[in-house]
């Protein structure tokens, strides 16, 4: 079987990769393996602070693996991850929050407490829960956030009773209510009805208008993917071995500036294509 090392006489370097300025996060060379499994392979990419990242592939081609290294579920085979010039913790904090297609949400919690523990928990690590003035200041904190994002009308329900678009609001609400600086979702709205999505999707763009948070979303949806970013990541193989499906990984093979209205003009001059795809079979 093929090793994967570096590609032989690679012409498609990013240029995000080296040599651009304002990076709040910095991937560097990084490898994602499982075994002999090669799932990312020499990625490389450099995110200004406030963009909205959509990632887009194949099934199975390493976007949520991408993902969890940037959440610090996992750290990578070999590279660097970075987030304003630090390597980034490697295990999640508060400074990423996350969303994932279902199952975010505590079941057995109220919806206003699956978003009030997120308050009280750091604060109150023994217990778990906090009391008195600061329980109440906890409390008022998630309950505006429940409004902000629709379930102002929803506080005393359970998960089980709301439709999946309130679920994933409830969960948005969660992520958000730490205040990170970077939000990560992972095909978060995949099983909602098309009219559901339509208001997700004007509710995140309304809530990452006012964070300016920097987003990495996963989607399947590449309609989605080219509404809502301001940058559109394509994750490819740039090589493959039939005999040995897994021996290569993917890489961010193109990065497509969207929406410039949103981005204020600068992402222009960052973002292109990085990396051409050009299948190289090895046998
Ligand atoms: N912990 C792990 N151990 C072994 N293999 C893993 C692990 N995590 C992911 N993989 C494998 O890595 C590959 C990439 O998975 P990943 O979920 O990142 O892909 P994806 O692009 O997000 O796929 P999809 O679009 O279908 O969600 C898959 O083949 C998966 O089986």
């Amino acid at each position: 079987m093929s090793t994967a090392g570096p590609p032989q006489g690679d012409r498609h370097r990013s240029p995000q990769g080296e040599g651009s300025t304002a990076r709040y996060i910095d991937a560097r060379h990084v490898w994602q393996r499982y075994g002999d499994h090669v799932v990312l392979e020499n990625l490389n990419l450099a995110v200004q602070e406030g963009e909205f990242c959509t990632l887009v592939g194949a099934s199975g081609c390493g976007k949520s693996t991408f993902l969890r290294l940037l959440l610090g579920q996992e750290t990578p085979s070999k590279g660097q991850l970075l987030l304003q010039g630090q390597p980034l913790a490697a295990e999640p904090d508060a400074s990423r929050g996350v969303v994932f297609q279902r199952y975010s949400v505590f079941p057995h919690l109220s919806v206003l407490d699956n978003v009030a523990i997120g308050l009280e928990l750091p604060a109150a690590p023994l217990w778990g829960r906090l009391f008195g003035a600061r329980k109440r200041v906890a409390r008022e904190a998630a309950a505006q956030m429940l409004e902000r994002v629709g379930l102002g009308h929803a506080l005393g329900k359970y998960p089980s009773q709301l439709s999946g678009g309130m679920q994933q609001r409830l969960a948005i609400a969660q992520a958000l209510i730490v205040r990170p600086r970077v939000l990560l979702l992972d095909e978060p709205f995949g099983a909602l009805d098309p009219g559901i999505r339509k208001d997700m999707h004007v509710l995140l763009l309304e809530l990452w208008r006012e964070t300016r948070l920097t987003v990495f979303m996963v989607t399947h949806d590449l309609a989605e993917g080219f509404h809502l970013g301001t940058r559109l990541l394509v994750f490819d193989k740039l090589r493959i071995d039939p005999q040995a499906p897994q021996a290569y990984g993917a890489r961010i093979t193109y990065d497509i500036p969207l929406n410039p209205e949103r981005s204020g003009g600068a992402l222009a001059a960052l973002a292109r294509v990085t990396d051409t795809p050009i299948l190289e079979t090895q046998t």
